[in-house]
């Protein structure tokens, strides 16, 4: 059972669509660095409570590179970590970044390697404004599909899926995670809201197949499904790069409505969350209320 959240209370995102991903790490952790602190500087009118950088942003996206770019994290959630001392060069790099900046930060994913039994996941990770690693999600769902003639791409090749769901706290919200291919899972979305979570983010990378049809007709449902922002935040398009991501960050309100949009190319989006829409959506269109768990089961219990 989740712990209440907290008040739900205005906010501003800034959405981190990353450019420049390319096979020197060490290159990728300081473009990103660069670009959180250009983020957290916000501009004349807005200035961030969190910041969101996109799926594998410290290795070009396939299969074949997750193995050689996976970092152990050693996290486990409600134990002490030091991201400090973490093993991570990813890890440490965020969690620096959130300090010194002050602002909470969902960073991107990264292959992880956990030690005790050598698999390889698709990690996302969160720090606080002092820099602790609060909360990591394993990806789910993993992405293995094959459109003859288009794109196939199989992650379980070398990733193994995650097996829990995760969220966190800040002052502002509670903020559900997921990563790319997990939105195709409603079920996923669906228990982050009914655990409190009033915001969901998931960092993304979807392709030039995909992307146009299922990228905002997906983040729309789940928004307007739960009555949630919902929020994914891809990488720039790179046609040099191996895969070719479809950019188009974005933020969609509970009513639907995609409130902010990048196109393809590296950039930064500043969006505020009012809490107002999420209330003025649950109260038009109460369907928080009108469910019928006498006539299907609520797949959100039991977890
Ligand atoms: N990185 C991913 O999980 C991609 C998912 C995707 O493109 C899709 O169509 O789903």
């Amino acid at each position: 059972m989740a712990s209440a959240p907290p008040a739900f209370k205005p906010f501003t995102l800034a959405l981190v669509q990353l450019g420049q991903i390319g096979a020197d790490k060490a290159a990728n952790l300081k473009h990103a660095r660069e670009m959180i602190l250009k983020a957290a500087r916000g501009t004349d009118a807005k200035k961030p409570d969190l910041i969101v950088l996109p799926e594998c942003f410290n290795s070009p996206y396939g299969h074949v590179h997750f193995p050689n770019y996976a970092e152990v994290v050693g996290f486990t959630p409600g134990k002490p970590y030091n991201a400090a001392n973490s093993e991570s060069d990813s890890v440490k790099m965020l969690s620096a970044a959130a300090k010194e900046t002050g602002i909470w930060l969902l960073g991107g994913t990264i292959p992880e390697r956990e030690s005790s039994t050598g698999n390889v996941y698709n990690t996302a990770s969160v720090y606080s404004p002092k820099g602790d690693l609060v909360a990591i999600h394993r990806k789910v769902h993993l992405f293995d599909i094959d459109i003859p003639g288009k794109i196939k791409f199989k992650e379980s090749e070398t990733l193994t899926g995650g097996t829990s769901l995760s969220y966190f706290d800040t002052e502002f919200a509670r903020i559900g995670l997921g990563i790319c291919y997990d939105v195709r899972f409603p079920e996923l979305s669906m228990t982050s809201a009914r655990q409190g979570c009033q915001v969901i983010i998931y960092p993304g990378a979807f392709n030039m197949t995909t992307g146009p049809l299922h990228w905002e007709l997906l983040q729309r449902a789940r928004a307007v499904d739960e009555q949630v922002f919902f929020s994914m935040c891809s990488p720039a398009r790179d046609l040099s790069a191996g895969y070719h991501a479809w950019g188009h960050s974005m933020v969609v309100d509970p009513m639907g409505k995609v409130i902010a949009e990048a196109q393809h190319d590296e950039d930064i989006l500043f969006v505020d969350i009012d809490p107002q829409v999420l209330l003025d959506a649950r109260a038009g269109i109460p369907v928080t209320k009108q469910r019928r768990f006498d006539v299907y089961p609520d797949v959100s219990k039991g977890l």
